[in-house]
């Protein structure tokens, strides 16, 4: 069966889907990319177009968008005939609330908006998703087919936590590549030469994430496997999980990446 998408815009996380559709035989695929990498030029089958203007006049299934914030509101009103001609709009720019995207395509789009995050560019990703109750089954299924092309997903209650769950997942790759940077300059500090540290810190958390991967225990118990009581790893953990340890530094850090989606939604 053929279903017709367009998607604007191609960089990280555009490739990725892109890069997930055709893997699950999704298409054919339209996309609007004014600075295409080898990565996307390299992909087979696709309608790369450099701008609005080059795309087709046909319908689209659905009109996926993945501009950055501050792009998509400059460009979002070039999108509502496409909107008017029955694409879902499925957006996953942080930051852009649904009533802002309305204002451009129109109340009569339908739009649904999703947090993808970076490992879904190995097809290990989480991506969120929320849509208004106006989105009838039919769609939201078809935003979940486009969506469980990279990983699992997840749909949330209400955009407020379409935002905290960015918090979580959108962003948390990052939290975990600072979190190995973190552990490789402590083990500088305690003697280890850089390439080391960063051997050691780097490896430690994509084994602990495959373990996390390979086995369905909660985490208390996989960190129980590791802290003999007493021992070395308790010790670093009475530190870590201090009052005012990784639990509060985090409470704090989720805070302020809300509080940036929050901005960005007035801007
Ligand atoms: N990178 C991430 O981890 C995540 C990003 N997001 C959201 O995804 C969106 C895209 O983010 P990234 O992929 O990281 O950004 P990116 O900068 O890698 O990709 C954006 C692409 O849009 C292209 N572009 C610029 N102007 C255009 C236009 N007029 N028409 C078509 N394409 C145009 C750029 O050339 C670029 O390739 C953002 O809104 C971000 O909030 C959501 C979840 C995770
Ligand atoms: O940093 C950002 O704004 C985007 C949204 C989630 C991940 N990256």
């Amino acid at each position: 069966m053929t279903t017709p998408i367009l998607i604007i815009g191609a960089g990280k996380m555009g490739t990725a889907l892109i890069r997930g559709w055709v893997k699950a035989g999704i298409g054919p695929i339209t996309v609007v990319e004014p600075n295409p990498s080898e990565t996307l030029k390299a992909v087979p089958g696709l309608n790369l177009v450099a701008g609005l203007d080059a795309v087709p006049g046909d319908a689209f299934r659905a009109c996926v968008v993945a501009l950055k914030p501050h792009i998509l509101r400059a460009e979002a009103g070039k999108l509502k005939a496409i909107a008017e001609k029955g694409a879902l709009m499925l957006s996953i720019a942080a930051g852009t609330p649904l009533s802002l995207l309305k204002n451009h395509w129109g109340e009569k789009a339908g739009v649904v908006r999703a947090m993808p995050n970076t490992p879904g560019s190995i097809g290990q990703g989480v991506t969120a998703i929320y849509a208004g109750a106006e989105i009838g089954s039919e769609d939201r299924a078809f935003a979940e087919t486009l969506l469980s092309s990279i990983g699992l997903t997840l749909w949330v209650e209400t955009e407020t936590l379409l935002d905290a769950a960015m918090a979580i997942s959108g962003c948390g790759p990052a939290y975990v590549f600072a979190l190995v940077e973190a552990m490789a300059k402590a083990g500088v500090a305690a003697g280890l030469t850089e390439e080391a540290a960063a051997k050691l810190a780097r490896a430690t958390v994509t084994g602990g994430g495959a373990l996390l991967n390979a086995d369905p225990r909660p985490p208390a118990d996989l960190i129980r496997d590791v802290a003999t009581p007493g021992g070395t790893t308790q010790a670093a953990l009475n530190v870590l999980q201090a009052e005012d340890g990784l639990g509060p530094l985090f409470v704090a850090a989720i805070k302020a990446a809300i509080a940036r989606a929050e901005e960005l939604a007035k801007s």
